[in-house]
């Protein structure tokens, strides 16, 4: 998040909202609406999207309505004329980027905010592709090229259908005949066959396809990634060798064509190894290029890229359901004390429900861009050839994109699915958005890693510093301090809660204390185990995720994204006004978010027994005196966060607030509302035929 002064400029660029009944509320809010999304995303960010989305609701191929309803033949098609469009287009060249690396995320949250299939696509066959081809392969300027002139798309497959998150036993082989100076590609088995590639359905020139390097010699030398031309780009057909297929009808996204793949015998030439960590001789030599640790280290790093970027999308479609609960519970009415009936949103359980998830839109946004500054950072580094710190930070980012990507998918997933109900009835129709976003989001939270499996990546990075500090005494230090504190544990144990739920000083102290104390708990865990398998580290680790090492991960996460919060409220340049608003609503997510571990803060005695009875108590009353405070704030808190009309495309959610007529707009037109269906002999002609007894139903048997 970045501080900048705004400008009238910028803040022109932005609409007012249309009058309506969302004035109600709207009137009541303590900042201004536009000066507050500025300071969370900075003027540039915020000119950016504004242009762009101005840009998509002008062009006639981006025109959609809420109750629009495609055949998937139909989504494919329109999807990737999208997609050529959008390059025609071009909204930023590299040295934008450049000079704005914020920028990438934005025009992905831009685009994804219309449609995600259309911006998966885009992502994974150009940018995704292209930074894959650059760093590794031996003809990558052609293939850059071609990429961008649309000659060549790209796609990434690594699952198969036996194994996904476990790669380290992907069976597809990949192996050197020093004679033609080839790799032959094969698929052993049914089990084999690349599975879920998007793009590769129907699209697809190229695929990095990981598969175990073979020496001549017929020694393994683990997975390896290639660049495989899979289909013509002439004719679109798969190449002799290759047969691809499409993955068909999916819960979601389906205007992206995910794809399988088998290899009979598939020649590609010695340069298609991507050879940036490892290369082979002409006559069959395998020849590392870094270090084991190196290898992990770096590699870890770049390959979060992913996962900074889904944590993004997350983010973004909270952002989005949480507009359209806000909005809608500020319109509809239902019962009320006397004649005048109440705007739902004055309803406690649905405050409860709803405004943690508008806190978490604001808190989790802050970690994005934060953790994204913390990549940038990385990602220079890990080109300077000097600076040796590559190892230390990859591992790093990695921990913390990895809890961020799950934590944040979950979340999402949770308050799309609050929003539904909290928006009853018509939170269903498909014209509110929400299903959809439900369905496409969903998928957030298996790519790039099951979020479970994640978990363990941060749990495991922890528990090694941990470790280290126990038996080496090794200082618990890191590029980014997301650890720092740890190396204070013994001290942080013998600690007590001040008593203090309205400090957010006293809710970090907290939610270090029960990092702290699910490390020790878990080490000690671990050692038990060890012992009862024998040292067994596989077994030991699987018997320790519930309730030990996932919920770690979890915690560790919350509390980095409270520190980050936290540290942003406390910036000299932010306007009291907003600064009020923003400490309520990281407090609120520290609550709400801490209630879930009291058991922890009992247990460990860190409640001391004097304040104990009441502890549970004054949080949960502090959350409702939150919602409470945040209720005339709501509405101008998420208009901070929508998109315009055309793009949130929801009739339930109009920021003119007129919730009926936008209803009643997609009831009349959805397919055949007012139509006889052509089946309609079935009733009128053609009456069932009841079968009376018994000997009539043996007939007809
Ligand atoms: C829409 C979509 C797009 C995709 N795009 C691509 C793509 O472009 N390229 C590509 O290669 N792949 C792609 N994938 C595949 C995706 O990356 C995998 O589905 C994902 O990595 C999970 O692997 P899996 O499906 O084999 O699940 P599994 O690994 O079989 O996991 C199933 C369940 O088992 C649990 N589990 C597994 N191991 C453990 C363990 N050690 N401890 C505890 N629990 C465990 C998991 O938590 C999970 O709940 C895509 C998938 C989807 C849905």
């Amino acid at each position: 998040m970045a501080v900048e002064e705004i400008t009238s400029d910028t803040s022109n660029m932005l609409s007012e909202w249309p009058p309506g009944p969302l004035d109600l509320y709207r009137k009541k809010a303590s900042f201004d609406w536009k000066k507050m999304r500025m300071l969370i995303e900075g003027e540039d960010v915020t000119a950016f999207k504004a242009k762009v989305w101005r840009t998509l609701e002008r062009e006639p191929l981006f025109f959609h309505n809420s109750w629009e309803e495609l055949t998937r033949s139909e989504e494919r098609r329109l999807t990737f004329a999208r997609m050529k469009r959008l390059l025609e287009i071009k909204f930023v060249n590299e040295e934008d980027y450049l000079t704005n690396p914020y920028l990438i995320p934005a025009f992905v949250q831009t685009i994804g905010a219309y449609n995600w299939s259309l911006i998966v696509k885009r992502v994974l066959s150009q940018e995704y592709f292209v930074t894959n081809a650059m760093t590794n392969t031996s003809d990558s300027e052609n293939l850059v090229d071609d990429i961008k002139n649309f000659r060549a798309f790209g796609c990434i497959s690594i699952t198969e259908m036996a194994h996904g998150s476990n790669t380290k036993d992907l069976k597809t082989t990949a192996t050197f005949d020093a004679k033609t100076q080839e790799f032959v590609l094969n698929t052993p088995s049914l089990e084999a066959t690349k599975v879920w590639s998007g793009v590769l359905g129907q699209t697809a020139t190229h695929a990095v396809v990981f598969a175990q390097l073979y020496t001549p010699d017929n020694k393994c030398h683990g997975l390896h990634s290639f660049m495989v031309k899979v289909r013509d780009p002439k004719t679109q057909k798969p190449f002799a060798g290759i047969t691809i297929g499409d993955m068909g009808p999916k819960i979601g996204l389906n205007g992206l064509d995910n794809g399988f793949m088998h290899f009979n015998n598939y020649r590609i030439p010695k340069g298609s190894l991507m050879n940036s960590h490892a290369d082979i001789t002409s006559d069959g030599k395998y020849v590392p290029r870094v270090t084991a640790s190196e290898k992990t280290g770096a590699t870890l790093g770049i390959l979060s890229a992913g996962r900074v970027f889904i944590t993004h999308m997350s983010i973004t479609n909270l952002q989005m359901a949480i507009v359209i609960a806000v909005r809608y519970s500020a319109t509809r009415r239902q019962f009320g004390p006397s004649t005048e009936e109440w705007p739902i949103i004055e309803y406690q359980t649905q405050q409860w429900r709803l405004f943690p998830y508008v806190a978490a839109s604001y808190v989790l946004n802050n970690f994005f861009f934060s953790l994204y500054q913390d990549y940038v950072d990385f990602f220079v580094t890990s080109f300077n050839p000097v600076y040796g710190n590559k190892g230390e930070m990859g591992a790093e980012i990695h921990s913390l994109s990895s809890c961020a990507k799950a934590v944040c998918g979950w979340m999402a997933r949770d308050a799309i699915q609050e929003s539904r109900e909290a928006c009853g009835g018509h939170g269903y129709l498909k014209a509110a958005r929400l299903g959809e976003l439900r369905n496409d989001h969903d998928a957030n939270n298996t790519y790039e890693g099951d979020n479970n499996v994640l978990l363990q990546q941060t749990s495991n990075y922890l528990m090694k510093l941990f470790k280290e500090k126990i038996d080496n005494q090794k200082t618990v230090n890191s590029p980014f301090s997301s650890v720092n504190y740890i190396d204070d544990y013994e001290n942080i144990l013998k600690t007590k809660f001040d008593g203090d739920v309205h400090n957010l000083n006293s809710l970090i102290k907290a939610y270090r204390f029960i990092v702290c104390w699910l490390l020790k708990q878990s080490d000690t865990k671990m050692n038990v185990l060890l012992k009862k398998y024998n040292g067994d580290i596989f077994r030991a680790r699987n018997e320790c995720q519930a309730y030990y090492l996932r919920s770690l991960a979890i915690a560790f996460f919350e509390c980095n994204v409270i520190e980050r919060f936290h540290t942003f409220c406390s910036e000299q340049s932010i306007p009291e006004n907003m600064r009020t608003v923003l400490n309520k609503m990281g407090l609120l997510f520290a609550l709400w978010t801490i209630e879930k571990h009291l058991l922890i803060l009992y247990e460990s005695n860190y409640i001391a027994v004097e304040v104990s009875n009441n502890m549970t108590t004054s949080v949960r009353e502090t959350i409702l005196s939150l919602c409470s405070q945040l209720k005339d704030e709501a509405v101008a808190l998420v208009d901070v966060l929508s998109p315009p009309d055309f793009i949130l495309n929801s009739c339930i959610a109009h920021s003119d607030g007129r919730i009926y007529e936008h209803i009643f707009d997609a009831l009349s037109h959805n397919k055949g509302a007012f139509q006889q269906p052509d089946w309609f002999t079935e009733f009128t002609e053609k009456k069932p035929q009841i079968l009376t007894s018994d000997s009539q139903l043996k007939a007809k048997l």
